[in-house]
């Protein structure tokens, strides 16, 4: 988003208090073409961010409220940055018919903003069609409140996407007889699988197989650090692209 004569954006923060809102504060707070003119957590009131003037909101909320704060920006013009997990397809329709009443409004939903978990739901997108067996396991820290993750969700849709569109045969799987969970769940028909562990931040590995070989796509991230080159690049683009963006992919020319 240009900013004429120079000027910064106007950012505000929903969740700022969180694990990622925390950050995201801090690094939009380092960031000279940026000003972060609005914090908004839990009780406050989103007119807040219309009172400040507020051009881009990140939302780092909760799967709960994310719908109703990404509807509240669409009708007061504010473009809108969405790393809260949880909004599924119908969300997402729902997000688009509103924006249809919105010229000009852009919001982009992030599934996973870590470069390296963009890529890799790339590349697991081009191994799927190659391959006879694809399952997801992610794994996060124990105060995640959803399972399974907004980027495993997202792998999943990709990954059987691709699949379907190269006319790829069901995976193989003889299980008749199971514990409830013990395959996972399926998201698009791809088996995945949430591990919740104290010491883990963000974890996922994507598993190919086919005959006498596997491929396994794996990404970690660390430190919550690892998602703010992409908080900060959504917020720099999502006022040049009106309508709904899912992923950073476009961003990144992917
Ligand atoms: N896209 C990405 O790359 C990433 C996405 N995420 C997602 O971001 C979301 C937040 O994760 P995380 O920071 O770990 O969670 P936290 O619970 O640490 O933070 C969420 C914060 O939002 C607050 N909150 C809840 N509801 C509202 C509301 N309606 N308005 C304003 N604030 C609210 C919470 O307050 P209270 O504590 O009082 O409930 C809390 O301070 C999750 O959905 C997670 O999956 C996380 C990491 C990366
Ligand atoms: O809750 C988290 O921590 C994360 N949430 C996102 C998700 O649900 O995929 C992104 C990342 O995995 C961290």
């Amino acid at each position: 988003m240009s900013q004429a004569g120079g000027s910064s954006i106007r950012v505000g923060i929903l969740g700022a208090r969180g694990r990622m809102g925390s950050e995201a504060v801090r690094a939009v707070g380092e960031a000279p073409d940026l000003e972060l003119v609005a914090e908004v957590n839990r009780g406050d009131s989103l007119q807040d961010l219309s009172a400040a003037g507020v051009q881009v909101a990140v939302d780092l909320t909760h799967p709960d409220s994310v719908l109703d704060n990404v509807t509240f920006c669409v009708d007061h013009g504010i473009h809108a940055v969405v790393g809260t997990s949880g909004l599924g397809e119908a969300e997402l329709e729902t997000v688009r018919s509103r924006l249809g009443d919105a010229a000009g409004t852009g919001v982009l939903v992030v599934p996973n903003f870590a470069i390296g978990a963009v890529l890799s739901m790339r590349f697991a997108e081009i191994a799927a069609r190659f391959f006879e067996s694809a399952e997801i396991v992610e794994l996060h820290h124990p105060r995640k409140a959803d399972a399974p993750s907004g980027t495993a969700a997202r792998t999943a849709q990709v990954v059987a996407q691709a699949r379907e569109q190269a006319g790829a045969a069901e995976a193989p799987d003889a299980t008749t007889r199971e514990l409830d969970g013990a395959r996972g769940a399926s998201v698009s028909g791809v088996p995945v699988h949430s591990v919740r562990m104290a010491g883990l931040v963000a974890h996922q590995e994507v598993l190919f197989g086919t005959e006498g070989e596997t491929l396994t796509i794996r990404h970690d991230s660390y430190d919550r650090r690892s998602f703010m080159p992409g908080v900060l690049l959504a917020v720099r683009e999502v006022g040049t692209r009106p309508g709904l963006t899912v992923g950073l992919d476009a961003l990144l020319g992917l």
